[in-house]
C-alpha cells in the first residue's frame, strides 16, 4: 500500500511536498486550492447580497459544467482505471485530511525522520469551532490521519480502532500547527501511537490512537 523504501514514490521521505505525478493531479491541486480559498471566503466574506448571489450563480455554472464529465467515486474507482497512479499516489491526492487535491483537507503535510513522524497543518476560518479556535472534531481528524500515516513506518498499517484526544488549550485558527508522533507499542496486529499538536511552541492537544491491522488487505474492505 505505502512502500517507504520506494525511491520513486515515498511522500513521507522529507518535509518537501511530493509534486503531483501527472498533469491531471497538478490540475486538480490547482482546483482544490481555489475551492479551499472559496471555502474560507464562503464563511468570511462580507460582500453585498447582490455580489454573493451573482458569484454563486457563476459558480453554479462551473459546478454544472464539471458535473457533466465522467466521475470516479472513491480512490478505488480511480485505481481501477489504471490511469491515475497506484493506491498510495491517489490517496496522497484525495485523502479527506491529507490529500493535496482535496479542498476539504487542512493542508496536512507529514514526513518521517527515523521513528518520529512530523507534520504541519493550518486551519482557516471554515474550521472554526469555539470563537477564534479550531473545531475539536478537526483537531481529532488531523490526529487520526497523522497518527494513521505515522504508524505505517511500523510496517503493519491498520485502521483506527480507537482515538483519544486530550484538548489542553484551544487550538488557534490561521496558525501553523506542528505535529509530532511516535509509536508507543506494537503487539501483533495492534499498534499504539502517541502524538502532540503545538501552536506557537505550546502543546494544544495530545492524542493516543490504537490502530489495528485488518485481517483482509485495506483495499479489499470496500468490496
Ligand atoms: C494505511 C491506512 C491508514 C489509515 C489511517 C486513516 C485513519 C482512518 O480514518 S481509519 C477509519 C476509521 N476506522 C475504521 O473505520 C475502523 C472500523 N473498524 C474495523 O474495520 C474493524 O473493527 C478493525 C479493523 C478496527 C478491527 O477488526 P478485526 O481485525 O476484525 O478485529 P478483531 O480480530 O476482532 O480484534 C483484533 C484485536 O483488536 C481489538 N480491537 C478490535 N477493535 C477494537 C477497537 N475499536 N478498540 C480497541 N480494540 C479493538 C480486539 O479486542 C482484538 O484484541 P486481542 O487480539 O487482544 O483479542
Amino acid at each position: 500500500m505505502f512502500d517507504l523504501t520506494d525511491p520513486v514514490f515515498n511522500p513521507y521521505a522529507s518535509e518537501e511536498i511530493t509534486p503531483p505525478h501527472t498533469r491531471e493531479w497538478a490540475a486538480k491541486r490547482k482546483l482544490a486550492r481555489v475551492l479551499h480559498q472559496l471555502n474560507e471566503l464562503a464563511v468570511t466574506c462580507n460582500a453585498s447580497v447582490e455580489e454573493i448571489e451573482a458569484r454563486t450563480a457563476d459558480l453554479q455554472v462551473v459546478a454544472d459544467s464539471l458535473a457533466t464529465a465522467p466521475r470516479c467515486l472513491g480512490t478505488l474507482a480511480f485505481v481501477k482505471t489504471g490511469d491515475h497512479g497506484n493506491y498510495g499516489q491517489i490517496n496522497h491526492e484525495l485523502n479527506a485530511v491529507g490529500g493535496h487535491s482535496n479542498p476539504l483537507a487542512p493542508g496536512l503535510n507529514i514526513w518521517l525522520e527515523g521513528a518520529v513522524a512530523h507534520g504541519v497543518a493550518r486551519c482557516h476560518h471554515a474550521y472554526e469551532g469555539p470563537p477564534g479556535f479550531v473545531h475539536g472534531g478537526y483537531v481529532a481528524a488531523i490526529f487520526d490521519q497523522f497518527l494513521g500515516m505515522a504508524q505505517i513506518a511500523g510496517g503493519r498499517p491498520g485502521m483506527t480502532g480507537s482515538l483519544s484526544v486530550r484538548y489542553l488549550r484551544p487550538t488557534p485558527l490561521d496558525t501553523d500547527l506542528t505535529l509530532r508522533a511516535e509509536m508507543a507499542e506494537t503487539v501483533g496486529r495492534k499498534t499504539v501511537m502517541r502524538g502532540e499538536m503545538l501552536a506557537g511552541g505550546k502543546v494544544t492537544a495530545t492524542a493516543e490512537g490504537l490502530f489495528i491491522e485488518p485481517q483482509r488487505p485495506l483495499q479489499t474492505l470496500a468490496r
